[in-house]
């Protein structure tokens, strides 16, 4: 009432027209009821206009997100509180934690803005910096990886059966598709997978994070993926222009029509270690002289539109690099041409410079086709993008080819992070030439990163252990503490793999006390812990502590996913905390003989001259740096090298450096990359930096090595409790909620890590232990494959499908066995038939009886991540009729040992109408109900339902040679009209 209240009074103060001003309230009341009715109505006419279909299962991911469990469990969570009291009835399907209030199921897609923690004040009190810009050239095109687990079935069609369709319609999710525009992953064709060229691809793309396909030119792969009409490709590259030029003709024509059909154009560079001098191409009126040895590089000012990172007024003076006469230059006779980049002929360049100017800047070394000839837009390279100036070239290129949507923003965040402060044996202890160095480093840097100040990670312990001098160099240093920014590095540099997991807290507040006597300015919301253990592989404590503390949001690692290359490196954020990927620097071991700042001097030349940090700054947005000032000696030639990469992408680019909080650096990069909140884990013992990195005294987590992933009520507990008579299977340990099953991969315990997946299973008896897991909701989980694919690569998987009538309606009798008010409101037929105008609480349900049995689908996804051999499919219907063969045969499947006859294990029990153990007895009254049959009308809504499903199911398993299960068999036949 307040609030209508509120409304009215709204109503009176505001300025209205003469005619309105006369009106009551109570007019005011009628004319707004009469509106919201209006719109009500309107609203619901929109509704029924959009008629239902059979294939409108709507998966609405995001909805989920906020609707929380309650909503998405629809007709189950009355069941789970029900089985919490009963706790002899085993656990209902897909309850995926603890408590109901608890869960957020996380079946979403991953374009929802991430959760960051809030931005804190910086060390002076304020921000640093304001945050850096997003540019809508980066804004996020839909990834093909997301794209392929939310329509598996398509993406599968489309690579292993491109001369079919699925006969069903895509099942509908939130990813709007616009199926005009291509997906954002790049074709790179070589003449061979094995060619020598694909490196410098690799790199060129994935530093960029750009996701590649390479294909060979004799194989070139479908390009649109005709179910769902999308183009795949947003460029397409080749290594080597003579690649392109000899296509064979067909696919020549194909690959042409699909680039002016969608826009995409070409990038590509050259290779001359193996063609010909001279080549013309009369379709292209081009010609291209090869090996050519040059000097000097210029841009061409005039291709204004092209230029974005380039500076083009640069001029570079040096000799090109020319380690096999290498380069390519183009002689055009079209004015579909212009030239990009000018070189000049080296004047000891031995070949024949027949019509080949000789002038400075006479030739052209990269150019660009408007596409006048063919009206496919290209440019070429006249080398690979291994020179500085070719990659910045190239990657102007591909922005402009792929009008922006692959280009990368224009700011580059920079943190710059020295580990170690006060840590190291005296003879590389900070000495006084070294703090002066630092002081000048960051002054240096700031004529071309304003406001830079280099992070001091330190340990306290250790200050004034070192010698004389080095006592006056970290004296020195803390007299000049506020040129610099400190982050906690623990009190003794304690290495968490072998210090006893209580120090931790110690460690992390005695450094801080330490700060504070010393007056440093300590971002205290930033951390490094000594050789990053504990942050990946993930030591719970430390995240406990960390948790404890409240303040540190971040953190930075080498070590995920992997080391190598330095460009695949990631983040993720865990319990909170913000966890960056680290670049490292060249540690200059050649040189550490050198006197250190004339090793320093040699790191900035090769910075200016484009060198491996330079590349790194051009394609890395967002730049955590691990430099070290004592513990390496050559550490402290870093310094240097940033003050020659900076100096370098502030001369030759129109990038804009940044420096801002770390806390901003780590919200950047997670609102850049939103894909990466959520962490992958892999198995520790499958790397052996992790191993490394974990505790000595820690055995590394033993997994298992078999996965029964459902789906729901299809005979998954009659299968587990088979397996686990056999003596060497051991299943995952009951858990009080959940049950026989553990729902790692499908609900938030994912964010649990992987030492609380661990703790799930006993430990194994012995060597032929086989552990083993059976979680029902796995198999349509949409992220799980990928998830158990990264953690378990070697696992096997089992999989049962019944007739998914069948499937659906065991549901169905689940909730009414437990009196779910659901079921009691509504019919089965009511349920699976609801359209678009059905409550919400009715359509949720219906998917939840529906969605599962959509098996082709689901299938589909883990294939694209499992070997065949890997996936045991079995005939739900075989499982309850001969239930011992099943496991007879599923036992060499997995490989255990002993092999053991089911059929002195199993038998049939009449009373129950299924086969039980003879030990243990039959599954509990849950399983195996006696009901009532299905109704006709419902029968033969869900047999045409499923009808064109089942079809794509019948196709999948046949792409596979798999025989189909006896109901899908029987199915077929029975549609089959009798004459
Ligand atoms: N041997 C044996 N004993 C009892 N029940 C058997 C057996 N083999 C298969 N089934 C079928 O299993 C159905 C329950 O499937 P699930 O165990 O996968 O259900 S759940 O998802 O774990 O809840 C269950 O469904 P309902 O018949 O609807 O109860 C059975 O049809």
């Amino acid at each position: 009432m307040g609030a209508w209240r509120a409304f009215l009074r709204c109503c009176n103060a505001m300025p209205r027209p003469n005619t309105v001003k006369r009106w009551s309230n109570a007019k005011v009341v009628s004319v707004s009821l009469f509106l919201c009715l209006m719109l009500i109505a309107l609203t619901r006419m929109e509704r029924a206009r959009r008629s239902f279909s059979a294939e409108d299962i709507v998966v609405d991911h995001r909805s989920l997100v906020s609707k929380r469990f309650e909503h998405f469990e629809t007709g189950g969570v009355e069941a789970v509180k029900l089985m919490q009291q009963d706790r002899t009835t085993t656990a209902p399907i897909g309850v995926p934690s603890k408590t109901a209030d608890e869960v957020v199921e996380d079946n979403l897609v991953t374009d929802s803005v991430p959760v960051l923690p809030a931005t804190v004040a910086g060390p002076s009190g304020n921000r640093v910096f304001p945050p850096p810009k997003r540019s809508p050239a980066n804004e996020r095109v839909l990834p093909a990886e997301l794209l392929g687990q939310h329509f598996p079935l398509e993406f599968y069609f489309h690579q292993y059966l491109p001369d079919q369709a699925p006969k069903s319609l895509p099942v509908k999710t939130i990813i709007k598709l616009d199926t005009k525009m291509p997906l954002k992953t790049v074709l790179v064709v070589l003449d061979s997978l094995k060619a020598s060229s694909k490196k410098p691809m690799e790199d060129f793309f994935g530093s960029q994070r750009i996701q590649i396909d390479f294909a060979e030119a004799l194989l070139l792969p479908v390009l649109v993926i005709k179910s769902l009409n999308v183009p795949r490709y947003s460029l397409i590259a080749f290594a080597n222009y003579n690649v392109y030029l000899g296509l064979e003709k067909t696919q020549r024509s194909i690959l042409d029509e699909y680039c002016r059909t969608y826009g995409v154009g070409i990038l590509s560079f050259t290779d001359s270690s193996k063609i010909g001098d001279q080549e013309l191409s009369k379709e292209y009126k081009l010609k291209m002289q090869h090996r050519v040895k040059l000097v000097k590089m210029r841009l061409n000012t005039e291709a204004k539109d092209l230029w974005r990172i380039a500076k083009p007024e640069m001029v570079f003076e040096n000799p090109l690099p020319d380690d096999n006469s290498e380069w390519t230059i183009f002689m055009p006779d079209h004015e579909s041409y212009q030239p990009l980049a000018f070189s000049t002929v080296a004047a000891d360049w031995a070949g024949s410079t027949h019509n080949i100017s000789k002038s400075e800047f006479g030739v052209t070394v990269a150019i660009r086709d408007r596409g006048g000839i063919d009206g496919i837009q290209k440019v070429i390279l006249g080398n690979d993008p291994e020179f500085f100036l070719n990659f910045i070239i190239a990657m102007d290129g591909l922005a402009s080819l792929t009008h922006g949507r692959l280009a990368l923003p224009m700011e580059r965040v920079v943190q710059v992070d020295v580990d170690d402060m006060f840590v190291g044996v005296a003879a590389v202890r900070t000495k006084p030439k070294d703090a002066k160095a630092m002081v000048q480093c960051n002054q240096r840097i700031r004529q071309y990163v304003p406001n830079f100040k280099l992070f001091l990670g330190f340990t306290g312990a250790m200050f004034l252990w070192g010698g004389d001098d080095a006592d006056k160099g970290e004296k020195m240093m803390i007299d000049n503490a506020q040129e610099f920014i400190w982050f906690n590095h623990l009190y003794r540099h304690e290495l968490l793999y072998i210090t006893p997991l209580d120090r931790i807290s110690g460690a992390m507040s005695k450094n801080m006390v330490f700060a504070k006597e010393k007056n440093l300015p300590v971002v205290k919301e930033y951390m490094i812990l000594p050789h990053h253990a504990g942050v990946y592989p993930v030591y719970p404590e430390v995240f406990d502590e960390w948790e404890k503390l409240g303040y540190v949001k971040a953190t930075s690692t080498l070590e995920y996913p992997y080391r190598h290359p330095q460009w695949g490196r990631r983040g993720f954020i865990h319990r909170g905390v913000m966890v960056l990927p680290r670049q490292t620097c060249r540690l200059f071991t050649k040189t550490i003989s050198f006197d250190i700042y004339e090793g320093g001097q040699k790191a900035m030349d090769e910075s200016l001259n484009g060198g491996y940090m330079f590349k790194i700054f051009l394609t890395t947005p967002v730049m955590v740096f691990m430099t070290h000032m004592s513990n390496y000696a050559t550490g402290q030639l870093a310094q240097y090298e940033f003050e020659g990469v900076t100096k370098a992408i502030d001369t030759w680019t129109n990038l804009k450096m940044l420096a801002p909080h770390p806390i901003d650096v780590a919200r950047e990069y997670f609102q850049l990359y939103p894909d990466e909140v959520s962490p992958l884990w892999s198995d520790p013992a499958r790397d052996p930096n992790m191993k490394e990195l974990w505790r000595v005294n820690k055995t590394l987590p033993v997994f298992p090595r078999v996965i029964i992933a459902g789906p729901q009520k299809t005979g998954t507990t009659a299968f587990m409790t088979f397996l686990n008579l056999h003596p060497n299977f051991e299943t995952s340990k009951p858990d009080p909620v959940l049950y026989e099953e553990v729902q790692f991969f499908s609900s938030n315990l994912y964010d649990n890590g992987i030492d609380w997946y661990a703790s799930r299973f006993p430990e194994r008896k012995n060597d032929q232990t086989v552990l083993f897991e059976k979680s029902a909701n796995y198999f349509s989980h949409h992220r799980t494959p990928k998830r158990v694919r990264e953690l378990l690569p070697d696992v096997k998987i089992i999989i049962i499908m019944n007739d998914p009538l069948r499937r659906a309606y065991s549901w169905y009798q689940h909730l009414k066995a437990h009196n779910d008010s659901l079921s009691q409101q509504y019919t089965f037929y009511q349920i699976i038939t609801a359209d678009d105008k059905a409550p919400e609480v009715l359509r949720l349900a219906q998917k939840r009886h529906l969605y599962d049995g959509i098996y082709a689908v689901h299938l589909a996804r883990w294939l694209l991540n499992f070997p065949t051999d890997q996936l045991y499919l079995v005939d739900g219907d075989k499982l309850i009729k001969d239930p011992a063969s099943v496991m007879n045969d599923v036992q060499k499947f997995i490989g255990v040992t002993p092999k053991i006859d089911y059929t002195t294990k199993l038998q049939f029990d009449a009373e129950k109408g299924f086969f039980c153990a003879k030990t243990t007895g039959c599954l509990g009254s849950g399983k195996g109900r006696s009901y009532e049959k299905m109704d006709s009308a419902s029968e033969a809504y869900l047999t045409e339902f499923y009808k064109n499903h089942n079809e794509d199911l019948r196709t999948l398993l046949s792409s596979i040679k798999h025989p189909h299960p006896s109901w899908l068999t029987a199915m077929q036949n029975s549609s089959i009209p009798s004459h």
